[in-house]
């Protein structure tokens, strides 16, 4: 097992971080796609004084955990985790064993202005976050009424800063800083696991399983509910999203090919793509170039390039749509 840290600011960072995309391409067995649901433990682990972080995008507030409160509740509940060497150690990313999504990265900050400075319709609309460790951004979008998937590499994020992130921002509790609780204005866990449940849907595991995994439900579906060919398509529709945001997923090049498949095959037809990116992720290899380049030669897609930041290290927002005929 290797570790690294690409979240480098400077060139002068680069040697401590440097690891060869060599060693990225040898990396190990990949973690099979797995659905998520809401539990009373979720909610337990948000006890009342939970310090909550706050973050104002427009006129909209997004709560979340701080990454170390995280950490702690993963290790109160005694999960036997692959993960723990990782953060233990302050390590940013292990590939295929940690990919980093307990901590808030550089371009969720961008991609969270982004989409409050656009015009892009999210109330009733689907939102996948891929890669969504925090999930600030669905976040902010469930904020503004639209149904969120959310999908991490990692159970434990998921279980541990995704979905307690959402019942803070979408279950109706007070859990702000201790503020005003009584038993009293307490909700019952069965409430608040139907309302949470109806928002949102959680996933873990790699981009390629996800894919997988999708088009079974897909299947499912339609053989269970929908024999005939007409409603067939009108329900693989509903598996597939209006909007899909992902955030600092690039950094390694071995996995450009699956993320850019899955977004393409649960993309809708006059849906939406942001995906914000360093230009260049020092060490590892993957930049928003090559990425760009593997869109153009795979043919479906217009790619538009917003620039978020043009000093130091470059952040990008690329935004993609099908190609018209
Ligand atoms: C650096 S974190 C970024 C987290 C968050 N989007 C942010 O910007 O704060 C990278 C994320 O990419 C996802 N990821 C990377 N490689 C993946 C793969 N092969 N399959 C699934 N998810 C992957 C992980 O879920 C991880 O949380």
């Amino acid at each position: 097992m290797f570790k690294f840290n690409f979240n480098v600011e400077t060139e002068d960072e680069i040697e401590s971080s440097s690891v060869s995309s060599e060693q990225v391409i040898n990396s190990k067995q990949w973690l099979p796609a797995q659905k998520h649901e809401v539990n009373s433990k979720h909610i337990q682990s948000l006890s009342l004084d939970t310090v909550v972080e706050e973050v104002t995008i427009g006129q909209t507030k997004v709560k979340y955990l701080h990454m170390t409160d995280a950490i702690q509740n993963l290790q109160k509940a005694g999960v036997s985790s692959n993960i723990s060497p990782a953060f233990e150690d302050h390590t940013d990313l292990v590939p295929a064993v940690y990919e980093g999504g307990l901590k808030v990265w550089e371009c969720t900050w961008d991609l969270l202005q982004f989409l409050a400075d656009s015009d892009i319709k999210l109330k009733g609309n689907r939102v996948l976050e891929l890669g969504c460790g925090t999930a600030l951004p669905a976040l902010y979008c469930a904020l503004q009424g639209a149904h969120i998937t959310l999908q991490d590499y990692n159970e434990e994020v998921i279980n541990f800063i995704t979905i307690p992130n959402v019942i803070l921002n979408l279950a109706d509790y007070p859990f702000v800083n201790n503020v005003n609780i009584t038993t009293d204005n307490i909700r019952p866990s069965n409430d608040i696991i139907t309302e949470i449940t109806s928002k949102t849907s959680f996933y873990s595991g790699d981009w390629s399983e996800f894919d997988k995994l999708l088009s079974n439900i897909n299947y499912e579906q339609v053989s269970n509910n929908n024999p005939d060919n007409d409603k067939t398509s009108r329900s693989c529709q509903e598996y597939k999203f209006d909007i899909i945001l992902t955030s600092e997923t690039i950094y390694n090049p071995e996995c450009h090919q699956r993320l850019l498949t899955l977004m393409t095959n649960c993309l809708k037809q006059d849906g939406v793509i942001l995906l914000a990116a360093k230009s260049y992720y020092f060490g590892v290899g993957g930049s928003t170039l090559q990425f760009a380049d593997l869109v153009k030669s795979q043919g479906k897609l217009d790619l538009k390039t917003h620039i978020m930041n043009s000093e130091g290290v470059k952040r990008e927002i690329l935004e993609m749509k099908f190609r018209r005929e």
